[in-house]
Parts: C-alpha cells; structure tokens; sequence
C-alpha cells in the first residue's frame, strides 16, 4: 500500500484502551504486511504486560499525570509534558511515521502534540461519553474522530461530528463461534456441561465490590446449581471462596484467552466499561452490567442502550449484595429461554467489523493530507 508505511498507535493504561489498539494493529497487518507498526506506551500501564507478547514494537515514553480537565495551558508548560512529547516526536521521526492513531489514556497526549507539531495525521479513536481527558486535548489537533458507539455522537457536543466506526475487537473474538468452542472451554475450566455457567469479569483491573458480592452468594448460587467462572482481575485483592461447594466455582486471576470464557458463559456479570460491552453485544452475551460508581455515569451510558434492546439488565454497585444475587440473578441464569432472548438482542446491538471500519476510516485521513 503506497500511502501507508509505518503507523504509531498510542494508548495505554488499563486494557480498555490497550485491547482496542492490539485489534487495530492486528487488521493493520493483516491488510498491510509490510507496514511498520509501532506503539507508544507509558511506563507503569498493563501496555507494558498486554503488548509485548501480542509480538508489536512497544516504546515507553516518561509519564505525566493529566489534570481532570481539558486545560491547553498544560501543553505550554516546558517540564513534563515537554519531555513526553520530545520523546514521542524522536520515536515518530525515527520509525517516520505517516499517522498517529491514539486510543485514548495519558501517553495518547504527547503523542497528538508531536504528530501536530509534524503535520502528521493524527486519528483519534473514543469509546466513552464524556471522552476522555487525553482524546479531548487530542481533538484539539485534529477532526479525525471516530467513536465506538451509535449513540456517542448525540451524546457529546465533542463527538457530534464523529464517524460510528464500532470497537476494534481481538480477531479471536470476531470469529468466536460461542457454541463450537463451549465444549473445550467447559473442559479447560473444569465445568459441567450439564449445568448454567455465570461467568464473572470486573473489567481489566477486576471490581471489588463484584468480587466480594458473588463470592459472598458462592453457596446459595452453588445448591441453585449455578457454576460460576470468576475473573478476579489483574489488579485486583484475593478473595475467599467456600471449598466445600457442590458445583464447581472456578476462580482466575486474569484471563488472556476472553474467548473461552465467553464461550463458557450462559450468563455474565460485569462492569460497564466500553470495550466490555462492545465485546458482550458483538458475541450476543446476556449480561448483568453493574456500572463502576465514580467515573462520571460513563459506565451506565454504556450499558444502558443495551439493556433498553432487551440485552441485559442494569444494578447499582451499592444494590449487588449476595441478597440481590440470589434473588435476580439465580432465576435468570436458570431461565434458558430468557437468556437467549437476551443474547438475541444483545447481538442485534453488537457488531464485530469496528477493526475493519477504523481501519478504512484511517486511510482516508492518511489519503486526505496527502
Ligand atoms: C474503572 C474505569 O475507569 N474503567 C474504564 C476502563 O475499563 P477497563 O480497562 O476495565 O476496560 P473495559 O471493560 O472496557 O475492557 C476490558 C478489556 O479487558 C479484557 N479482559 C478483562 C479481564 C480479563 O481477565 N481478561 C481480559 O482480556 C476484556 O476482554 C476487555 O477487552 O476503560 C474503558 C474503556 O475506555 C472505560 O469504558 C471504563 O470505564
């Protein structure tokens, strides 16, 4: 492809915005072998854990923390955010990168200003409303917008001009055929195939509140005869769970392979976060979503157009308690009809192309400034 020949994708943080930017990379290869494909990471993020074993060039830039709001005065400032983006700008001239596509977390700022001061093409991918504090000091630099969901653009006066291009989604979960891979995914874990699987995530970092909730219902979901696949989450405390259960309850710290336990699942309690539902809606998941409290309703936004089609269901973080377990969530994961009525509409919501869609979307911005 003559217009593309190195790409430098910026994001990091927590897997919200590193998983995104892996699909990307992966479609970018797939498509165009020969570009060289390079991110920018910041040095304490999961990018550090997520993105050297995905076999992509990771370079670490220094840190700097990022005020709550959008304040251009920080990109004048000559300390920290100097040296981030001297050194972004070194990498960017060094590997002469043709576009910047940033995905949002601290590192994407020094990375739009220096593919600014360059006049390199800069695209922006969002999954959130409000957007987040990095991708709108982005947004500063440049029209190149596009979002995760149908519903962003009406959502926030900043994306109203945004392309819908969908998440970017590990290939492993767009050709994921649920009911094929259930039969090994039940076996790698240990579960029946007998009985419902609830399969527990509280996002990269995992959810506390979650956590404790359901192990604290583990009895009263096991003589429900509900088996439950829990994901404690990378950053996440231990917690205890009964030895003596009658069903198994399998407990993960972490779980690369998302696409076995999506396999797994008859039912999944979540957060809310965007990459979470974009993937629970394009593999038709039925989901209870118990959005994280302090990040602005952002979680709740996400969620909510999913569960208004009929694909799942909303709880308060302060309402999950082992009493509301026991009395929503064990009749459902029991109710097979139910469930698939929901995954129904959950997948009617989902789509499993946005690493296609972002991908055209950034060559027409590359071809734009040419
Ligand atoms: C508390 C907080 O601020 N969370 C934000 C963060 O969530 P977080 O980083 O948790 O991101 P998401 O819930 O959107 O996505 C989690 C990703 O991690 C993967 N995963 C998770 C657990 C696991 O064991 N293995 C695994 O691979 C999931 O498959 C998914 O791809 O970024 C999201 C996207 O910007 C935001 O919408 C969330 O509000």
């Amino acid at each position: 492809m003559g217009l593309l020949r190195s790409v430098v994708l910026a994001g990091g943080g927590t897997g919200g915005h590193i998983y995104p930017l892996l699909a990307f990379a992966d479609a970018v290869r797939r498509h165009f072998p020969d570009v060289r494909i390079t991110t920018l990471g910041s040095p304490k993020g999961m990018e550090n854990e997520l993105i050297p074993p995905a076999g992509y060039d990771l370079r670490v830039i220094p840190a700097f923390q990022l005020p709550r709001s959008v304040n251009l005065n920080l990109l004048r400032t000559p300390d920290r955010m100097y040296k981030s983006s001297h050194a972004a700008g070194k990498i960017l001239d060094e590997v002469q990168a043709d576009v910047v596509v940033g995905f949002g977390g601290y590192v994407s700022v020094p990375a739009y200003l220096a593919a600014w001061r360059r006049e390199l093409p800069i695209v922006i991918h969002e999954v959130n409303v409000p957007p987040g504090v990095a991708n709108r000091m982005g947004m500063k630099f440049t029209k190149n917008v596009a979002v995760g969901f149908p519903n962003q653009p009406q959502a926030a006066e900043s994306l109203k001009d945004a392309r819908v291009v969908g998440v970017p989604l590990r290939t492993a979960l767009t050709h994921l055929d649920r009911a094929a891979l259930r039969p090994q995914a039940l076996y790698q874990f240990g579960l029946r195939p007998d009985l419902p699987v609830l399969f527990v995530s509280g996002g990269s970092s995992g959810a506390r509140t979650i956590n404790l909730a359901v192990a604290a219902a583990a009895k009263r979901l096991a003589h429900a005869g509900i088996q439950v696949l829990h994901v404690q989450g990378g950053r996440n405390d231990p917690f205890e769970v009964p030895a003596d259960l009658p069903v198994p309850y399998v407990v993960i710290p972490y779980l690369s392979d998302m696409q076995l336990g999506y396999a797994a699942a008859d039912l999944m309690l979540c957060r809310g976060g965007a990459i979470t539902v974009a993937e629970t809606t394009a593999l038709g998941v039925p989901a209870v979503y118990v959005p994280y409290p302090h990040s602005n309703q952002e979680q709740k936004r996400n969620a909510l157009p999913v569960v208004e089609s009929g694909g799942g269901m909303l709880v308060d973080n302060a309402e999950l308690t082992p009493e509301w377990i026991e009395q929503h969530i064990i009749p459902l994961a029991r109710d097979r009809q139910r469930l698939a009525m929901m995954g129904a509409a959950a997948s009617r919501y989902g789509r499993r192309d946005g690493d296609e869609a972002l991908l055209e979307f950034v060559l027409e911005a590359v071809a734009k400034t040419r």
